[in-house]
């Protein structure tokens, strides 16, 4: 054994959250038996995950990677960019900062165009209208004279397909602020999956066709206007929001926005795994991972810094939160190994979130970290993803005793989730079962203290209305009539935390608290591993019975 009295593994199921009802609820209609079991052999309560619980501004915020791997990786609760930004407009400290004020200058000095490009909606995820709202109105106080929107369609954090009800506010505020010498309109957009909004460069082509509509003014389809656009796709195809592909509006057959020399480009987007990507092909001069056909020379600003190890974008708006001493950091310090482990499209959320939104190692002689490549597919064709090969690294190293504190994702629950497929939701819920099983199995035979949770809601709620009739099957055998509206976005329900040890859990019991939040993991992680709980973080959950 190594720096710890126990070895360590903990599980995030992503998007798994706890609800009594089983009205469309994918991880209560899966047969789950080892999650079963586990619950009978572990300790096990439910955590909060959500809302303010997680530093969002308001209990009506869904928890989601971002926050939620945050606060497990840092033992504590930071405000995050949601409530950041929402303050930073509040107090105006963003529209004061230096940055804002220089960008607004160089605009006006320059006579070019103020471009602002970013998720429609008010998830609060990603972003919020009303934060794109308030620029806008800044950007004419300012005295900038043209501004083009280059809008991302959500259905992923809202409900799928509500783009109009955002369209329509937009449409409202550019109205009410049109003027002769303020001249704004929407010049791009397509459906976040399928334009701009990639991670973790699991699928570049996505960035590529963002850039092409919006700085090229290239794409398939095109439109006189941003509710033409959305007129046409809702009479033409089924396609959620998420999935619509990139357009360009035109005027005489011509783009109304592309982008140029000298422009200003802001993206409004908060959360950084998504807007990493796209920040990059604006500011690096050598960029090989698509072919930018035009590389503008832009004033380039991010709503915030997306990576604060690699300082990506060099120019933000808002500060992020200082994320430090977490619980990586601190193992590192007292030379205990690491291993994180997870498919490309939470790859991120185990390290960089975890790490407190820094990319990178902290000391890669004592750290392993495992990234499986994902599939490049809608999600609901293939629900298992990569999660028995997560299992088979993982189980590996368990076997050679290779770390004594590890970390690892299945993606299942929430990008499967996601689609809003409920039958694919609920095989992706039984396939995370089959590798709990398989864990308890390895974390029988070397001894290990398996922890299971996860980061937010998702998939325990498939259908958009609550509760309706779980007495009625009904819903469930008629696949075509009648089916309830599909539920893509996180919940606000609470996640289950269990606590496995193969030695029996008969010497512990855990705090009943009804506030405790996954904030609390990480010192229940030290407690387990028989390290020092650290001052600042939120209290272990565990109690040793006297
Ligand atoms: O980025 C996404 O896919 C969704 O907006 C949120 O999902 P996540 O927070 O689980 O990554
Ligand atoms: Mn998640
Ligand atoms: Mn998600």
């Amino acid at each position: 054994m190594g720096r710890t009295k126990r070895r360590i593994l903990t599980v995030v199921m992503d998007g798994v959250g706890v609800r009594d009802s089983d009205y469309g609820n994918a991880v209560k209609l899966a047969r789950t038996p080892f999650l079963d079991r586990l619950k009978d052999r572990a300790l096990y309560r439910t955590l909060k995950a959500h809302g303010t619980y997680v530093g969002l501004p308001s209990d009506g915020d869904i928890g989601n990677s971002e926050v939620g791997h945050n606060a497990l990786g840092a033992g504590k609760i930071y405000d995050q960019g949601a409530k950041l930004v929402a303050n930073g407009i509040q107090d105006r400290t963003m529209f004061d900062g230096e940055v804002w004020r220089s960008m607004m200058a160089q605009v006006k000095e320059a006579s070019s165009t103020l471009h602002m490009i970013g998720l429609l909606s008010d998830g609060n995820v990603h972003a919020h209208q009303d934060h794109v709202h308030a620029m806008l109105e800044e950007a004419k106080k300012a005295g900038v004279k043209k501004v083009r929107l280059h809008v991302l369609l959500d259905g992923r954090d809202v409900g799928e397909k509500t783009a109009e009800t955002y369209i329509d506010r937009l449409e409202e505020k550019m109205s009410a602020i049109t003027a002769s010498d303020f001249d704004v309109k929407v010049a791009s957009g397509g459906g976040r999956m399928t334009t701009t909004m990639d991670r973790y460069e699991a699928d570049w082509s996505m960035v590529e066709r963002g850039w092409h509509a919006h700085v090229l003014g290239k794409a398939d389809q095109q439109f006189p206007s941003l509710p033409k656009a959305i007129e046409y796709f809702r009479s033409e195809t089924d396609t959620i929001d998420q999935y619509l592909p990139p357009f360009v509006i035109v005027e005489d057959g011509k783009p109304v926005g592309t982008i140029e020399d000298d422009d200003a480009v802001i993206f409004w987007n908060f959360r950084g795994d998504r807007a990493i990507e796209i920040s990059r092909a604006f500011t690096e001069d050598d960029l090989d991972s698509f072919d930018r056909v035009r590389f503008p020379k832009v004033n380039y600003a991010g709503m915030m810094e997306y990576d604060g190890d690699l300082h990506i974008p060099s120019q933000y708006l808002v500060q992020p939160p200082a994320i430090d001493g977490t619980l990586g950091a601190s193992l590192v310090s007292q030379g205990v190994t690491q291993f994180a482990c997870s498919e490309t499209q939470k790859f991120g959320h185990v390290t960089y979130f975890w790490n407190g939104n820094r990319s990178g190692y902290f000391d890669k002689s004592i750290e392993e970290y495992v990234e499986i490549k994902s599939d490049n597919i809608p999600f609901d064709l293939k629900p298992w993803m990569k999660a028995a090969e997560i299992t088979d690294e993982t189980v590996q190293r368990l076997m050679k005793g290779s770390f004594d504190v590890g970390r690892i994702n299945y993606a299942n629950g929430d990008m499967v989730g996601h689609t809003g497929n409920l039958e694919a939701s609920i095989i992706a819920m039984a396939t995370v079962d089959l590798q709990i099983g398989r864990l308890m199995k390895a974390c029988d035979k070397t001894d290990t203290i398996l922890m299971v949770t996860a980061d937010h809601g998702n998939c325990d709620e498939m259908f958009d209305t609550k509760d309706q009739s779980s007495t009625d099957p009904k819903w469930l055998l008629n696949l075509d009539q009648n089916r309830p509206k599909a539920k893509t976005s996180h919940t606000l329900n609470e996640v289950p935390l269990y606590i496995y040890d193969p030695k029996g859990v008969s010497d512990y019991e855990l705090h009943t608290n009804n506030q405790a939040s996954i904030g609390n993991v990480a010192s229940t992680i030290l407690s387990l591993a028989g390290l020092p709980e650290q001052d600042e973080y939120l209290p272990s959950l565990l109690k040793v019975k006297s």
